[in-house]
């Protein structure tokens, strides 16, 4: 409700401004130039930037090491989202990475290990907001994947319309069974969604993640190209999918989505306690415990 209450009290892109916003605790710079027509907005996690030529924005995860999705990257992300949904001039919205070599590492698994119930169940309804946002986009949305995507960083580029990913040796996928945790149904549903049921089943019972190449092969991404030209190739894409009819292809999509989304509409606050409950289980935080461990001895 903060959330919808700030955004509504925003000005328009297309102004010229600078405007700093503090949000929990947070700062958000915003420039804006009437000549140019573009606006970005930058937080610590991420920057939002619209070319008013194209209509095409750009939202750029920066939050380091490993763009892991904790609660203030997830608020972040809802009021970027937001804000590209609500300007009119905004058709597209292209994902991508300011880090190397990653997309997103996924939830940051410090939200759900040793827990404050409070936060975690903020944490879990902010994680839903996001996904029901970026699923359901009125805009074109195009994930542009220059590096590792495994788990709630897959979710998210799976939440696109589309997906452009970086050859070499990264991965992507639902890995959630390798850290002793169970990928809630909206997680599952989008995957089947993208890849059909059998090959879902099996990823998730292994936690597979995919390389760039299998990943094609499986329909997980769309379109594999040379690390630098992810971005490019993703805004290439883009311009295919804004030729549609706006008004036809966006009911076509909300045709094929919503039922998804509704399901996690209508179990919201279970679907918060059932999280809640599991990931407080002795066995799920000594297993989640295990996995932080094996993370930082892989550093050595
Ligand atoms: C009965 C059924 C009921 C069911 C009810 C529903 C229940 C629901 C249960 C809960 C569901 C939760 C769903 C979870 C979704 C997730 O997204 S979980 C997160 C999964 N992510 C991962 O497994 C990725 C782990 N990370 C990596 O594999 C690697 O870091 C990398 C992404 C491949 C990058 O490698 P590299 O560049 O070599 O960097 P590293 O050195 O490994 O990492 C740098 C530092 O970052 C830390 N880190 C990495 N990932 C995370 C993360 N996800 N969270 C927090 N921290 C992370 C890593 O430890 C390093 O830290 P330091 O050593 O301190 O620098």
């Amino acid at each position: 409700m903060a959330v919808r209450t700030l955004l509504g009290l925003l000005r328009p892109w297309q102004q010229f401004r600078t405007t700093i916003i503090t949000l929990r605790g947070k700062t958000l710079v915003e420039h804006g130039c009437a000549r140019s027509m573009s606006t970005d907005t930058t937080t610590d996690n991420l920057t939002l930037s619209l070319d008013s030529k194209t209509g095409i924005a750009t939202l750029e995860m920066h939050r380091k090491p490993v763009n892991g999705l904790n609660l203030e990257m997830l608020t972040d992300l809802n009021i970027a989202l937001e804000k590209a949904e609500n300007e009119k001039s905004c058709k597209g919205l292209v994902l991508t990475s300011g880090l190397p070599k990653i997309f997103s590492a996924g939830l940051d698994i410090l939200e759900m290990y040793q827990p404050k119930p409070e936060r975690l169940a903020e944490f879990w309804r902010t994680l839903q907001n996001m996904w029901m946002r970026l699923y359901g986009s009125r805009l074109v949305t195009i994930a542009a994947i220059a590096g590792h995507s495994p788990a709630g960083g897959c979710l998210m580029a799976m939440s696109c319309d589309y997906r452009v990913m970086a050859t070499g040796k990264y991965a992507i996928g639902l890995n959630e069974t390798l850290l002793g945790i169970v990928a809630p149904f909206w997680f599952r549903d989008t995957m089947v969604n993208t890849i059909g049921h059998r090959e879902t089943e099996r990823a998730l019972q292994l936690g597979h993640l995919y390389g760039a190449d299998e990943a094609l092969k499986v329909g997980l991404v769309d379109h594999l190209c040379d690390q630098e030209e992810v971005v490019k190739a993703a805004t290439e894409e883009m311009s295919r999918w804004l030729k549609v009819n706006a008004v036809a292809r966006q009911l076509s999509k909300s045709a094929m989505r919503q039922a998804t989304i509704d399901k996690l509409v209508v179990r919201q606050e279970q679907d918060i306690e059932d999280f809640m409950t599991f990931v407080q289980r002795d066995a799920v935080q000594k297993a989640l415990g295990f996995y932080l461990q094996s993370l930082r001895e892989k550093r050595g």
